[in-house]
């Protein structure tokens, strides 16, 4: 099963409605998807999210590193060898781990393909579903309490709250929020880098102060202040996990290492692909760090292949994977099942991905 070409296509899928956080507002999921073709007729999808406040990562720089680096390292290589294709890949470019995941993905969904099997079970097997949280943009602190009530109805159990916009606020939006649901539905805190430490330490220690119970705080800090995030994980009780500051295996030991985070956010955009997440959640197993898989604003195709990596580690115990229930339209035929909380893969080879509907391929 040999590669004989990679296409380039976009989809563009509207939002229920506006995803805000401290970082940007967005309206829909404008991504790039790439079908990697094979001589014996066999295809593969991947997708890459262009997050450019987060990963510098753009629609055109995505589609530049494919097309001149990444498809003339990889074109001609056989799927067999996935050693190979993957030293060519992350060898092929420095950085834009953006494109380096859509073809990771597409070329793992081919490995299950040619190996018969779902990617969950060839990465571990762990289990087939898994239950993951809802994002809630940050707006005022009733607007925030009201879709949080309208996500608890909708069945979710776990909740991810927006905060880092306007700091002075975020206390209020949290109690407002912790009233609105009662005590048993679990609340995430993601910052998105939106605090100075000392005002992470602030109002986190006024939110345990107020008695709002809350399982984690998500990047309060900016992505390069690893100092910064060691001083919040040591001055607060409330579990710090790392996002933005954690995109490959090196970052994870360096931040593992100097204990400057409780919990880490694994994500395909951030690690270039399975390839190399697989080497964090490793790195995670050896220091003994519990794991979050995460997702950007992505639609089906890569949602689909961090649920498989979800599901195959026990070391990630913690899902938000919530990009495709937050799309109005599902362009993707096949994939895992998305129902609200509950994600359910399949047992088709690879991903399970047939088609995808309203794309434009570049060639
Ligand atoms: C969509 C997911 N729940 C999420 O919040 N992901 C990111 C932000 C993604 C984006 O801006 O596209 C995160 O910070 O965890
Ligand atoms: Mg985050």
């Amino acid at each position: 099963m040999k590669i004989t070409d990679i296409k380039i296509g976009s989809i563009s899928v509207p939002l229920k409605t506006p995803f805000k956080t401290a970082l940007r507002t967005v309206n829909s999921v404008n991504d790039i998807i790439v079908k990697i073709i094979t001589d014996t007729g066999h295809i593969g999808y991947g997708e890459a999210a262009p997050t450019g406040v987060i990963t510098g990562d753009t629609a055109g720089a995505i589609i530049g590193a494919i097309e001149d680096h990444i498809r003339p390292a990889i074109t001609g290589l056989d799927i067999e060898n996935l050693e190979k294709i993957m030293l060519n890949l992350h060898g092929s470019i420095v950085k834009n781990s953006s494109a380096k995941a859509a073809v990771d993905i597409a070329v793992y969904d081919l490995f299950g393909q040619l190996h018969g099997a779902p990617v969950y079970k060839l990465l571990g097997g762990h289990g087939k579903e898994i239950t993951t949280d809802i994002t809630i943009s940050v707006n005022g602190p009733e607007e925030m309490a009201e879709d949080s009530r309208n996500a608890v109805n909708s069945g979710y159990t776990t909740l991810k709250i927006k905060v880092g916009k306007d700091v002075k606020k975020d206390l209020a939006r949290m109690k407002t929020i912790r009233k609105a649901v009662g005590p048993h539905v679990r609340l995430r805190i993601d910052a998105n880098q939106g605090w100075t430490p000392k005002e992470a330490v602030l109002t986190l220690r006024k939110m345990e102060d107020a008695g709002i119970e809350i399982e984690f705080v998500e990047q309060p800090v900016q992505a390069h202040d690893i100092d910064g995030l060691k001083h919040v994980t040591d001055n607060v009780s409330i579990p710090t996990l790392a996002d933005e500051s954690l995109f490959s295996p090196m970052d994870a030991i360096r931040i593992l290492e100097r204990r400057a985070a409780d919990l880490i956010n694994i994500k395909l955009m951030k690690s270039g692909g399975i390839h190399n997440a697989l080497k964090i959640t490793s790195i995670a197993e050896v220091y003994g760090v519990e794991c979050m898989i995460g997702c950007m604003l992505e639609a089906k195709v890569s949602v689909t292949a961090a649920a498989h990596l979800g599901a195959a580690k026990s070391i990630i115990t913690r899902i938000d994977l919530d990009g495709p229930v937050l799309c109005s339209e599902d362009p993707v035929i096949g994939g895992a099942v998305f129902n609200e909380s509950k994600i359910v893969l399949g047992d088709e080879p690879g991903f399970g991905i047939h088609d995808i509907t309203g794309i434009v391929y570049r060639r």
